[in-house]
């Protein structure tokens, strides 16, 4: 069903003025949210990785991601913690929100997505250890549906090190549960 046909079975006038460029402008808009389909991983890690001498466990928190769910195409959103112990190799920082975002901009299940997190980075850096937590809220339980607010959904995947070693998952918890010393 195109978009001018959605506007027309809703009682809509798909020519009225505000509405003429609409199915135009949505087309536009689901390429920016779906461009996690077309990224060239090659290019997203662009060599950024480093042979560094370290091996306790690295931790990004907080990114915050926007994604669709695939059953209703309504936006959930919220913020993903990832954490890797690293194997002889490090990754750019910046490289873990664009995975993320890369994951996120497709239409999903948030336990999907959480797991495609973990097993790219798995299969990018190659660490002795992966945890991916995230939380969100979704649309589709907040303003139709159930008209859960309050409801948010929180998964996580555990790879290797961080699967098996209770110590390393406690110290990953810990982390994202502590306050962002920054504030
Ligand atoms: N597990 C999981 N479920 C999701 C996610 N996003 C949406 N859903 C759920 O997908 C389900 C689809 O259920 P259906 O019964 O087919 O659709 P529906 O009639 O719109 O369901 P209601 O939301 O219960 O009204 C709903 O329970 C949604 O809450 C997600 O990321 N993970
Ligand atoms: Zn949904």
């Amino acid at each position: 069903m195109s978009v001018h046909d959605l506007l027309t079975n809703i009682g809509e006038d798909p020519e009225r003025e505000g509405l003429l460029n609409t199915p135009d402008r949505i087309a536009r808009m689901y390429d920016e949210l779906t461009a996690g389909y077309h990224v060239d991983t090659e290019k997203l890690i662009n060599g950024a990785l480093f042979n560094v001498d370290y091996d306790e466990m690295v931790i990004v928190k907080d990114i915050e991601f926007y994604s669709l769910c695939e059953h209703h195409m309504l936006p959930f959103f919220g913020r993903a913690h990832v954490a890797y112990i690293p194997d002889g190799k490090v990754i750019g920082l910046s490289k873990i929100p664009r995975i993320v975002e890369m994951f996120a901009r497709r239409l999903q299940v948030q336990e999907r997505m959480t797991k495609q997190i973990a097993d790219f980075i798995k299969e990018t850096i190659q660490p002795k250890g992966v945890a991916v937590v995230v939380e969100g809220v979704h649309m589709c339980s907040m303003m139709r549906g159930v008209k859960k607010a309050e409801a948010s959904m929180i998964t996580s995947a555990y790879l290797d090190q961080l699967k098996n070693n209770r110590d390393l998952r406690t110290e990953f918890i810990d982390h994202i549960n502590s306050r962002r010393s920054m504030d």
